[in-house]
């Protein structure tokens, strides 16, 4: 890595150089917020280089050429200004080549193949952090996202997840995240600076883990949320899903990691990212849409259709999910997850998510 440094006053500090990986509706807006404030922050290089999976747009211009010329994402994040700072690169190795701070932010499914193509070609003093929530599952078990990314580049991955509907940032309205970190809170308040503004309140705890299965795991509980208003069973039914998955995440989380703290669940990125998801989420309007449907057109081809590119998570995820469960013989333990994933693959109807995911209630005796 080429050193780059700052003087002020006596002390020279490193100078770091930001690159985001991933460029969908959430990338873009990280980048603008990030670019908002590199150039404000003598810490930080100005231009902030984005990742572009590039993609021919209809009118035959390329998606980088239209974002470098246009300084917006068209395609993922119609009529946002983005920064002048922010420059599209279609080419992966390049645009992470000069970076000691990289923001992975593209759908869980890619990732494997990106750090395949970026493996061995890290310096030694990046840091990375992942806004992703998914995970892989391997023969050997789970593997969180910001795991993945460590091991395969060597690199320490930090997380920030929280309740953060993209457009709703992008328009600068009110909203706060969470970056957890491993143990190096240093590093952690270095993100927290470059994401955090006004409107955007950012705040890290200790717990990578817990915060990452949070956002991971909400998306599944927001697929249940989706199919409860398909089926028009209203608010009330919607927040016994909400609270039944709440439980289910929290379980999981803490069989899964022993490490996992209860304070986490909070956080932006626990009970106030599983409200905001399963009321104003991408996997839970896909869901109802599955679920006024009868199941009858596939998660595929209503993604296709009604999000034009963007990808869910949910569905993905609570296959994976049912995979650990599997593996584990817990299935008994985790009636939502289960349910939600089996009615996902059409072995369940929509309306068995009320009757199949409800926790037995505790036996009276057992509350004297
Ligand atoms: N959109 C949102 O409101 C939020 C999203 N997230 C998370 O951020 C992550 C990324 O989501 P978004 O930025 O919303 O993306 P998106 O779902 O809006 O867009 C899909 C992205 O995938 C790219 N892509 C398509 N095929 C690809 C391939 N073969 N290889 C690599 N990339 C490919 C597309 O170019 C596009 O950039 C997800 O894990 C999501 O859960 C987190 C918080 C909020
Ligand atoms: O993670 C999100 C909000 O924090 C976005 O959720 P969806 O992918 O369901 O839109």
């Amino acid at each position: 890595m080429e050193e780059n440094h700052i003087t002020d006053g006596e002390e020279t500090a490193t100078k770091y150089k930001v690159t985001i990986v991933g460029s969908g509706n959430w990338g873009s807006v990280a980048s603008k917020l990030i670019a908002s404030n590199t150039l404000k922050l003598n810490s930080f290089h100005d231009e902030v280089r984005m990742w572009v999976f590039e993609e021919i747009l209809p009118t035959g211009d390329k998606l980088t050429q239209i974002i470098n010329k246009t300084n917006e994402n068209v395609k993922y994040l119609h009529g946002i200004k983005l920064g002048k700072n922010v420059v599209a690169d279609p080419d992966l190795e390049h645009a992470v080549k000069d970076a000691n701070m990289l923001v992975f932010v593209a759908p869980h499914q890619f990732m494997e193949g990106i750090c395949k193509r970026l493996a061995g070609k890290m310096k030694g003093d990046v840091q990375a952090i992942s806004l992703i929530k998914g995970m892989e599952v391997k023969t050997e078990g789970p593997c969180m996202i910001s795991t993945l990314i460590s091991k395969q580049l060597g690199i320490n991955c930090c997380v920030l997840m929280g309740a953060n509907i993209a457009d709703g940032i992008a328009q600068e309205k009110f909203s706060e995240a969470t970056v957890g970190y491993r143990e190096d809170r240093e590093v952690a308040q270095r993100w927290v600076q470059l994401f955090g503004t006004p409107y955007f309140h950012v705040s890290a705890v200790q717990d990578v883990e817990g915060v990452e299965l949070c956002g991971t795991l909400k998306n599944v509980v927001a697929i249940a949320a989706g199919f409860v208003d398909g089926m028009e069973m209203g608010n009330n039914a919607k927040a016994a899903i909400m609270r039944i998955g709440l439980l289910e995440m929290k379980a999981f989380s803490k069989l899964m990691f022993l490490s996992v703290k209860d304070t986490t669940f909070f956080e932006s990125c626990g009970v106030a990212d599983l409200i905001t998801t399963c009321f104003g989420g991408r996997n839970r309007r896909i869901a109802e849409a599955f679920a006024r449907n009868g199941g009858k057109r596939s998660f595929n081809e209503l993604e296709a259709e009604l999000l034009q590119g963007q990808k869910l998570q949910g569905v993905l995820t609570a296959c994976e999910v049912y995979e650990v469960l599997t593996q584990r013989g817990w299935h008994e333990l985790f009636p939502l997850f289960t349910t939600v994933h089996e009615i996902c693959i059409g072995c369940l109807p929509p309306s068995a998510i009320i009757k199949y995911s409800l926790h037995a209630p505790t036996p009276v005796e057992d509350l004297a």
